[in-house]
C-alpha cells in the first residue's frame, strides 16, 4: 500500500543493486512481469508491437520482446533514439534481443494486435515533444490496445500529470510499489488495469526509504479502528454534535447526522436554531435535537464535556455566524466541511489559530473550498500535484486535510499521505459530502486519530458507493455502510 515516488523508487533499485543484485537481474524480472501480463492479454501467435524508448524503461522492452518471440509470439520492436546511444542495462538487454530493430518513428501499426509501451517510465524528464510527442500521439490514434511498462509514457509517476501526450493504456504493469501517478487523475485514467509486479526488491528498503504516501486501503488504518467490545456502550462510543444551519437548510445536517450514528458514534445530537426544530425532530429518531441559535448557546450546550466532538459546516451558512459557532466549539474534536471552511476564505492563518487546540481535527474541502481556503497561498495552491497541495495545506492549516474528488487526497499536517481509488464516478452526487463528514465525525466520536478516522472515512465513503450501485443519491449511502461494516469487522475478526 506504500506509493514509491519515481525518485524513491530509484532509490529502492539502487539499494538493492547496493545489497548484490545486479540492475540486469532486476531488469530480466521486470520484463517478465510484462510478458506475463501481455500473455494474458492476447494469445499465443498474436501480433505483438513493442515500443522501446532510450532508457532503463526500454530495456525492459528489449526483455519483454525476447521473452514473448520465445514463446510463439510474432514480436515486432521499434526504438525511440539510436541503438548506439543505449546504456547501461539498457544496452545489455538489447545485446540480448537477435530480432530487428525499427526505427519508431515509421513504425507501421497495421497488423498489430497488442502494443507494449515502453518508451518512458520513472526517467520521464520533461514534456513530451517532437518524435515522441508524435509517436504517442499515432499510438493513442489506432485504438490499439497498449499495455504499458511501468507508467503509460507521458504520464508523471509522482504527479500523475500529463506531461505533454501521454499514452492511455488498458493494463500497466508497474514493479515493486504503485506510484502516485497511477492513482492520481489524470494518471490513472491512462494506466488501465493495473498490476504491482514483485522483481526482487525486498520490503526492507521501506524502512530506509520510508515513504509517506501510500493507498487509502484498510490496512493503513484498520489497526485504529473502533470495533465495538462486547462489553462496551454507547456511552464509550462518543458523542457527537452536528451544527445546523436554519429552517431552510436541514437537510445537509442530517445526512451528517444519520452517517455519523451509522459509522458508529455511540451518541448524536442535532443542535440547531430553534425554528428548524420541528423540522428536525419529525425527521430523526435515534438523533437527538437541540435548540442552539447562536454561538452562545453553542457554548451552553458544550459545558457538557462528553460532547466531544463537532461536524460542523453542511448547511451551516456562511460568514460570522459559522465563525462565531467555531470559536464556541474549537478545543473539541472537529469535522470542518463547506460553509465553515468557505466562512474562512483567505484567512486560513484565523482559522489555524483557532483549531490549535483541538485534539483531532479534519477539514474537507473540495477542490472550491480549498481554493477559497488558501487564496493569497500561491506556494500551496500552485504545488504540483494534488497530493502536494493537500500536504501543504495541511502542514499551514495544522489539522488533517480531507481534498475531495475522484482521487481524494487525505494529508497530515506532518506529511503523511493517502490517495483514495475506490470512488465510483457516481459518488459525486448532492450531499455525498455532507455525508462523508458524518463517518468522520463518528470515526473521531470513537477516539480514532484524525488521518486514520479521515483515511477510514474515505474508504468507508467509496466502499458503500460501490455497495450501492449507479442511481445512488447521498441517502442510500448511509444504509449501504452496512454491509460495508460487516464485511471489514469480519476483516477485522469481530463479531458480526
Ligand atoms: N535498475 C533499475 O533502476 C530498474 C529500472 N526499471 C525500469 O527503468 C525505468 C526507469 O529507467 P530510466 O531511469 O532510464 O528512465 P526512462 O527509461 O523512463 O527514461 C529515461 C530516458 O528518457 C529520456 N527522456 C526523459 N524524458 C524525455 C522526454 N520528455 N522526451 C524524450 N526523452 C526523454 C532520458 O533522456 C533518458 O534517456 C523504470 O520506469 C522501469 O521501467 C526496471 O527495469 C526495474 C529495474
Ligand atoms: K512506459
Amino acid at each position: 500500500m506504500e506509493l514509491l515516488t519515481p525518485d524513491e523508487m530509484g532509490r529502492a533499485d539502487a539499494f538493492t543493486i547496493a545489497n548484490g543484485v545486479p540492475g540486469a537481474v532486476l531488469m530480466e524480472r521486470a520484463g517478465l512481469a510484462v510478458a506475463r501480463v501481455a500473455a494474458q492479454a492476447s494469445g499465443v501467435g498474436s501480433r505483438v508491437l513493442v515500443l522501446c524508448g532510450p532508457g532503463n524503461n526500454g530495456g525492459d522492452g528489449f526483455v519483454a520482446a525476447r521473452l514473448l518471440a520465445g514463446t510463439g509470439y510474432r514480436v515486432r520492436l521499434a526504438l525511440l533514439g539510436a541503438r548506439d546511444k543505449l546504456r547501461g542495462d539498457a544496452a545489455i538487454m538489447a545485446g540480448r534481443w537477435d530480432g530487428p530493430v525499427e526505427p519508431a518513428a515509421g513504425a507501421s501499426f497495421e497488423d498489430v494486435d497488442l502494443v507494449v509501451d515502453a518508451l518512458f517510465g520513472a526517467g520521464l524528464a520533461r514534456d513530451l515533444d517532437g518524435e515522441a510527442r508524435a509517436l504517442v500521439e499515432r499510438v493513442n490514434e489506432s485504438g490499439l490496445p497498449v499495455l504499458a511498462v511501468d507508467l503509460p509514457s507521458g504520464i508523471d509517476g509522482a504527479t500523475g500529470a500529463v506531461r505533454g501526450a501521454a499514452i492511455r493504456a488498458r493494463w500497466s504493469v508497474t514493479f515493486f510499489r504503485p506510484k502516485p501517478g497511477h492513482l492520481l487523475l489524470p494518471g490513472r485514467l491512462h494506466g488501465g488495469a493495473l498490476t504491482v509486479a514483485e522483481i526482487g526488491i525486498n520490503p526492507a528498503v521501506l524502512d530506509e526509504i520510508k515513504p509517506r504516501a501510500f493507498e487509502d486501503v484498510p490496512a493503513l488504518w484498520e489497526r485504529h479502528f473502533p470495533v465495538p467490545r462486547t462489553d462496551g456502550h454507547k456511552y464509550m462510543r462518543g458523542h457527537l454534535v452536528a451544527v445546523s444551519g436554519p429552517a431552510q437548510a436541514t437537510g445537509a445536517t442530517r445526512l451528517t447526522a444519520r452517517a455519523a450514528l451509522r459509522a458508529g458514534a455511540g451518541l448524536v445530537t442535532v443542535a440547531c436554531p430553534a425554528p428548524a426544530l420541528p423540522i428536525h425532530a419529525a425527521n430523526l429518531s435515534a438523533i437527538m435535537v437541540r435548540p442552539v441559535d447562536d454561538a452562545a448557546d453553542l457554548a451552553r450546550l458544550l459545558a457538557d464535556r462528553r460532547l466531544t466532538t463537532l461536524v460542523i459546516g453542511p448547511g451551516v451558512g456562511v460568514g460570522q455566524g459559522a465563525r462565531d459557532r467555531l470559536v464556541a466549539c474549537a478545543d473539541r474534536r472537529l469535522v470542518l466541511d463547506a460553509d465553515l471552511i468557505t466562512s474562512f476564505k483567505g484567512d486560513v492563518d484565523t482559522l489555524a489559530g483557532l483549531i490549535k487546540g483541538s485534539p483531532a481535527a479534519i477539514a474537507t474541502p473540495h477542490d472550491g473550498e480549498f481554493a477559497r481556503l488558501f487564496d493569497g497561498c500561491p506556494d500551496i495552491l500552485g504545488a504540483p500535484s494534488k497530493l502536494e497541495r493537500a500536504r501543504a495545506g495541511a502542514a499551514r492549516l495544522g489539522a488533517v486535510i480531507v481534498l475531495k474528488g475522484p482521487d481524494t487526497v487525505i494529508a497530515a499536517p506532518d506529511g503523511r499521505a493517502a490517495i483514495a481509488a475506490n470512488a465510483p464516478p457516481w459518488l459525486a452526487t448532492a450531499g455525498a459530502g455532507d455525508v462523508l463528514a458524518g463517518i468522520a465525525g463518528g470515526l473521531l466520536a470513537q477516539g480514532m486519530p484524525a488521518f486514520e478516522a479521515a483515511a477510514g472515512a474515505v474508504w468507508l465513503h467509496g466502499e458503500a458507493a460501490q455497495e450501492a450501485g449507479p442511481g445512488l443519491v447521498a441517502d442510500d449511502l448511509v444504509d449501504a455502510l452496512r454491509p460495508v461494516y460487516r464485511r471489514l469487522f469480519a476483516r477485522l475478526g469481530a463479531p458480526v
